[in-house]
């Protein structure tokens, strides 16, 4: 099979966040290509709630986008993750943002996959750790292409202020 590359984005603000973060990037370890700082991150999208940390993963692998979809689900059902309330609290959140063959990107409007990710775009705990372990990288948007670092230039100053590194995630080394 092909290999595809996938950048993740993981949220967590329940729990031993740290924890629900570090066994993403254990179950990730053979595909990773590149893992972010955990950043801490105001709540986006109105609900009141406790600060996330995220990190934002690049992986590899022989994989279809559907076995990128089904690793996330299968990560937050380790966490016991619930879906009560929409962009609410949880243990542990893990979305396909975009799906690559050889630099072609993989644009789907099923539903149960939707990519590139439709509200990346508008989301700084996405791209704010996406730009930093990935400087060239580049996000479809309605408007076509857009480098992530103008996307980012373009967001909310205090949103984008919000969103700070926090720590390394332990154990996980340079790769
Ligand atoms: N790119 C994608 N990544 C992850 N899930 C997706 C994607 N596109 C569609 N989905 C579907 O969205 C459904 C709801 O996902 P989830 O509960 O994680 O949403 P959410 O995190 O509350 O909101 P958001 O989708 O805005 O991040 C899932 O069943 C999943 O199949
Ligand atoms: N900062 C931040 N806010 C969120 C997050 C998240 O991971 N980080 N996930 C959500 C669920 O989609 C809703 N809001």
């Amino acid at each position: 099979m092909i290999r595809s590359r996938a950048v993740l984005s993981a949220g967590s603000n329940v729990g031993d966040r740290l924890d629900h973060l570090t066994t993403v990037v254990e179950r990730l370890a053979d595909d990773l290509v590149a893992t972010s700082a955990v950043y801490s991150t105001p709540p986006w999208g109105g609900v009141e709630q406790d600060d996330f940390y995220n990190i934002t993963l690049i992986v590899e692998g022989a994989k279809r986008p559907d076995d990128w979809l089904e690793i996330c689900h299968e990560l937050e059902q380790s966490a016991d993750r619930t879906r009560e309330i929409r962009w609410g609290p949880r243990t542990l959140d893990v979305d396909v943002i975009s799906v690559s063959y050889d630099g072609e990107v993989v644009r789907s409007d099923d539903p149960d996959l939707l990519l590139p990710h439709p509200r990346a775009v508008e989301r700084a705990f996405v791209l704010v750790p996406w730009l930093a372990i990935d400087p060239e990288a580049a996000l479809w948007t309605p408007e076509g292409v857009r480098p992530v670092a103008d996307l980012v230039e373009h967001l909310d100053a205090d949103e984008r202020a919000g969103v700070r590194p926090v720590a390394d995630l332990p154990g996980v080394g340079p790769r």
